[in-house]
């Protein structure tokens, strides 16, 4: 619904407009105060504020007034046709990002700012050059990769994110590969009577496009690549929406020393490694399943072998709807796992950790939540100013994205916050506060009743 405060396109799309120019100013003086200016799009080196985890909090927010505003603005001056269309193309981008993905055009362009030409780099790669050529020119016009001579392509910011080493390229891997392939059975499987209802994960539009259920495929030998493409992709989701800065989200440093914290479902617990970095007085018992303990063991040696000769870290294999979690720890946090189950599994789920706790401890669910379009004068949620819709719309989209995403996945979902207070009070948990975690995260914290 229009805003009262703009009466008509006009006034929006002004509005729109002034607050864009406003927020990149923000951002122009933030980089000038650390001396820097902002990089342009063909650089490739590093920005001072390339990590969420080292963004200001102003910087954030301008991006995502910004985001919001400049997709707002597009939408309220284009014809609603070309808007359409353009939406309905949008799966084509990633289609091309898993091509370059697997043919690692970005690692073969390191080192090379003067470019390749696209007859090398398909040679290289095994493809026809003039479809590889297609591609990347398609992902050059939305800014990944430039085109630096006619067919010559090089690397620019956003295409060093696809270096295989770099985490995010596994993200990228998974979520454009076996996520986009489910996204494309969403409609079959929403339409059919038996699964369009079902919120079982073997109904999830996942099994019609891979043939089984995501973690059965993932546990076949043949098919290890995708398990290991798995782990390493949770660590590229982390970095890129902020999940690292789990260190400055609660205040760890008025805690005793010898808290302890136990990750359940903590995957390599590349969580709660820059944790202990940042408070190395506290204790991690990282629970997952027996094969992730054993990947989680060669992470820490790799990434914080002190933490393992300190006893910083604990790690304790478990199924966490079977077996009994540790008991009696001080904390017991839940990062990116409930949204992974239907209410049934989840309250299982919390009810075990329940029977963990003490009356002392203290439960941090740490996932996304998603936020009310309708405006509401006593939203517990910062909302966006007018004309923005007030759960900041593209700004925020991340959130809403990966909730359909869930649903091909596994047929599970991202929660409202009143979801999450439900799910907590039916498995004896009191709702104690929401902290703000970064751009697509929350920490909710709760207490036992
Ligand atoms: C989406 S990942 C989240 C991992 C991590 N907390 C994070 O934030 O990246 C879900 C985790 O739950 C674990 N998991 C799934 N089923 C489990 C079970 N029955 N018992 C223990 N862990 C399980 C998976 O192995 C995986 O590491």
């Amino acid at each position: 619904m229009s805003s009262k405060l703009y009466e008509n396109g006009s006034s929006q799309a002004v509005a729109l407009a002034d607050l864009i120019a406003a927020q990149v100013q923000v951002i122009v003086t933030a980089y000038s105060a650390s001396g820097q200016t902002i990089p342009s799009l063909d650089s490739t080196t590093a920005g001072p504020f390339d990590e969420p985890a080292n963004t200001p909090a102003n910087i954030s927010m301008a991006i995502q007034l910004i985001e919001a505003a400049c997709a707002q603005l597009c939408a309220t001056v284009a014809s609603p046709g070309h808007s359409i269309t353009k939406k309905t193309y949008n799966y084509v981008e990633p289609a091309c990002m898993l091509v370059v993905v697997n043919a690692k055009i970005a690692d073969l362009l390191l080192g090379k700012p003067e470019g390749e030409h696209v007859e090398v780099l398909a040679k290289q790669a095994e493809l026809d050059t003039g479809k590889l050529g297609r591609v990347l020119r398609l992902l050059a016009t939305n800014h990944c990769f430039i085109e630096v001579k006619p067919n010559v392509f090089a690397n620019n910011r956003l295409s060093l994110k696809l270096v295989s080493s770099d985490p995010t390229s596994a993200m990228v891997g998974l979520l454009t590969d076996e996520g986009l392939k489910s996204s494309a059975y969403v409609n079959e499987t929403l339409f059919d009577p038996k699964s369009g209802p079902s919120m079982l994960p073997e109904d999830a539009a996942f099994k019609r496009a891979h043939g089984s259920p995501i973690f059965e495929l993932h546990k076949r030998p043949e098919e290890k690549y995708r398990a290991d493409r798995f782990a390493e992709a949770m660590i590229g989701w982390a970095t890129v929406t902020d999940g690292n800065d789990l260190s400055k989200v609660y205040p760890w440093d008025e805690l005793p020393p010898g808290t302890t914290i136990c990750d359940v479902g903590g995957n390599t617990g590349h969580a709660t490694l820059p944790l202990i970095k940042a408070h190395p007085k506290l204790q991690i018992v990282l629970q997952d399943l027996p094969a992730v303990i054993e990947q989680a063991k060669e992470f820490w040696r790799r990434e914080n072998p002190k933490a393992i000769d300190n006893q910083n870290i604990h790690f304790v294999p478990v199924d966490f709807f079977k077996d009994s979690l540790t008991h009696g720890c001080d904390y017991y946090y839940i990062r990116h796992v409930l949204h992974n189950w239907a209410e049934v599994e989840c309250i299982m789920l919390l009810t075990n950790v329940r029977k963990a706790m003490t009356s002392s401890s203290t439960l941090l669910i740490h996932d996304m939540v998603l936020q009310p379009l309708v405006r509401n004068t006593t939203s517990v949620f910062d909302q966006a100013p007018e004309p923005l819709l007030p759960n900041y719309g593209v700004g925020r989209v991340l959130l809403y994205q990966q909730d359909i995403n869930m649903m091909g996945f596994v047929n599970s979902k991202e929660r409202t916050l009143e979801e999450f207070i439900d799910l907590g009070s039916q498995a004896g948990f009191d709702f104690v506060k929401i902290w703000d975690a970064g751009e697509a995260n929350s920490l909710l914290e709760f207490r036992a009743l």
